[in-house]
C-alpha cells in the first residue's frame, strides 16, 4: 500500500520553440486517481508530462508533490515517480534482462521471471531489444511498472503498439496500482476500457 500523496499543478506556462502550449494551467490529483491528459496531436500533452517529470522546465508555475514544492528541486519527485516517455527509455543494443536490471538493479530473479512471464517476454530474456517487435519493446518498457515500487506513474502513450491482451494486462495493472493508493497520469488517444479516469483537456 502506498502512503497518501497528491500532485498539484499551479499556473503552469509551457512554451516550446517560442510557442505557448499552455498558460495558467492548474489541476490537482490524489492517490487513487488516474488522470488522462487529452488533446490533439501537437497540443502539448507529452510536453506537460515532461515538465511534470522534470525533463524540461516550465516557463512559469509550480509543481507540488504532497504539498512540497518540487518545481526546482526534483529529488523528491525522482524518488517517487516513474516516467515512461514516448520513446520508452529502452536501450536497443542491450538485452531484455540487461535493460530491466539497468533500471531496477535490485530486482530479484523470481520477480523478474514472473513479470516477464506475465508480459509474454520470458523467452526473450537474452534477446537484444533491437530484435523485438514494437509491441514487445513497449512491453519491456512497461515491465518497470511491475518491478519498481514508485507511487506516481507518468506514462506517455503507454498503450501504443500493444495488442488487445497487452491493453487488458496494462489496464488491470493500472487499476491495481491506484487501488493501492498509487497515482497515474497518462496520455492516450484511445478510450480506456476498464479504468475510470479524470480528464484534463489540453488546449490553449
Ligand atoms: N524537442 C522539441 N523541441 C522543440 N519543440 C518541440 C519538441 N518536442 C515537441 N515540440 C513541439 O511542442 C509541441 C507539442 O508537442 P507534444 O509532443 O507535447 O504534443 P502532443 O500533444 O504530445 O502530441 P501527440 O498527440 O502528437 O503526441 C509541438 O508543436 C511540437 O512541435
Amino acid at each position: 500500500m502506498h502512503s497518501y500523496v497528491s500532485l498539484t499543478i499551479s499556473d503552469l506556462w509551457i512554451e516550446r520553440d517560442e510557442r505557448d502550449l499552455c498558460k495558467g494551467l492548474s489541476f490537482e490529483v490524489h492517490s487513487g486517481d488516474v488522470l488522462r491528459i487529452l488533446g490533439e496531436n501537437g497540443a502539448g500533452k507529452s510536453s506537460l508530462l515532461k515538465v511534470m517529470a522534470g525533463v524540461i522546465p516550465p516557463l512559469e508555475g509550480q509543481i507540488h508533490y504532497s504539498e512540497k514544492d518540487v518545481t526546482q528541486d526534483r529529488s523528491l519527485l525522482h524518488e517517487n515517480a516513474l516516467y515512461i516517455g514516448h520513446f520508452a527509455g529502452v536501450k536497443r543494443l542491450l538485452t531484455v534482462e540487461e535493460n530491466l536490471r539497468w533500471h531496477c538493479p535490485n530486482v530479484l530473479p523470481n520477480e523478474l521471471e514472473s513479470t516477464l512471464t506475465h508480459l509474454g517476454l520470458l523467452s526473450f530474456l537474452d534477446s537484444p531489444v533491437q530484435t523485438l517487435s514494437a509491441g514487445q519493446v513497449r512491453r519491456v518498457a512497461l515491465a518497470r511498472l511491475w518491478l519498481s515500487k514508485k507511487t506516481l506513474w507518468l506514462l506517455d502513450e503507454p498503450f501504443a503498439s500493444l495488442d488487445d491482451k497487452g491493453i487488458v494486462i496494462l489496464e488491470d495493472h493500472i487499476r491495481q496500482h491506484v487501488s493501492l493508493g498509487g497515482l497515474v497520469v497518462l496520455t492516450t488517444h484511445q478510450n480506456l476500457r476498464s479504468i475510470s479516469s479524470r480528464d484534463v483537456v489540453f488546449s490553449l
